[in-house]
């Protein structure tokens, strides 16, 4: 059987034909004297959704900050949409593992802070927050505040608060792996829904290899730190829609599978080496 895996000639590089949204040239990030990630290249394309795995402390996180303008790079250049990042960026929306919610909002409240900040006046953006929470599935549920709501559509709201402002790049860090195993599925799709709707660059950081497959149009995965860098880089030529479970039984995503876990498996060895 003719595998479902084509490794890309550089392991940086986006196949994609659409141009590049995030960029980042020979990027070495450190703390101190600890260099955490040292002369990264990565491009993500418009519309393209790219998955990051790697082992535990090998700086994914670091290198979503650096996207993010939260951390500056030690060298290199981190630029989104040919503009190099300097400082916090407004062209991003976050979906992270974390409830993100104000406590003392209510989920509308909390939908209308993104364009609030924009500018978008009182009755506009009320109108799009009503637009959106539908979107997510959450008609009726506008005045509940997030303790009032199951865990489930509290990131409902996270996505309807990330998406609200159209985005230039989304940035997620293990949005779900808080949910259960069944409410994670219905979220994966979910989110395949709404970014099928309006494609936006995606970059996701994840320990959970089936999820960066189920989702992703790319997996690229870290070396062991200190002094990360990018090891290889998969496509995954899986048909879109996919519905997260069912993608699972292909054949293909086993191939997949084995080949990106077979990159995988020697730097997670490593890190606990190192952590031992
Ligand atoms: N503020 C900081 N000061 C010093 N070292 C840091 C800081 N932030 C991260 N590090 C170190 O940089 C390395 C990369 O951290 P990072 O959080 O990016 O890894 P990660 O791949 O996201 O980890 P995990 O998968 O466990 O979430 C780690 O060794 C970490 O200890």
């Amino acid at each position: 059987m003719a595998l479902a895996v084509l490794k890309t000639a550089s392991p940086t590089d986006s196949p994609h034909q659409a141009k590049s949204m995030v960029s980042l040239d020979s990027v070495t990030m450190a703390f101190g004297a600890y260099v955490a990630v040292q002369d990264v290249n990565l491009k993500v394309s418009d519309g393209e959704f790219l998955a990051i795995v790697g082992p535990t402390g090998c700086g994914k996180s670091t290198i979503l900050n650096a996207i993010a303008g939260l951390l500056k790079p030690a060298s290199g250049t981190v630029s989104i949409d040919g503009q190099p990042v300097r400082g916090i960026q407004n062209d991003i929306g976050y979906l992270f593992q974390q409830d993100a919610l104000l406590p003392w909002k209510t989920a509308i409240e909390n939908v209308e802070l993104g364009p609030m900040f924009k500018g978008v006046g009182a009755a506009e953006r009320r109108e799009q927050s009503m637009r959106w929470l539908a979107k997510v599935g959450l008609k009726g549920f506008e005045h509940r505040y997030p303790h009032q709501l199951s865990g489930g559509q509290r990131k409902r709201v996270q996505m309807a608060q990330a998406l609200i402002t159209g985005p230039k790049v989304i940035l997620m860090d293990e949005p779900f792996s808080a949910l259960d195993i069944h409410t994670r599925h219905l979220m994966q799709n979910e989110l395949l829904r709404l970014w099928q709707e309006e494609r936006r660059a995606v970059v996701m950081i994840t320990h959970d290899l089936e999820e960066a497959i189920a989702l992703g149009d790319r997996v690229v995965v870290l070396a062991a730190g200190p002094r990360s860098r990018v090891i290889d880089s998969f496509p995954v030529d899986l048909e879109r829609p996919r519905d997260v479970a069912e993608i699972k039984l292909d054949p293909r995503f086993m191939d997949l599978y084995r080949n990106i876990w077979s990159s995988l498996r020697g730097e997670v060895e490593k890190s606990y080496e190192r952590h031992d």
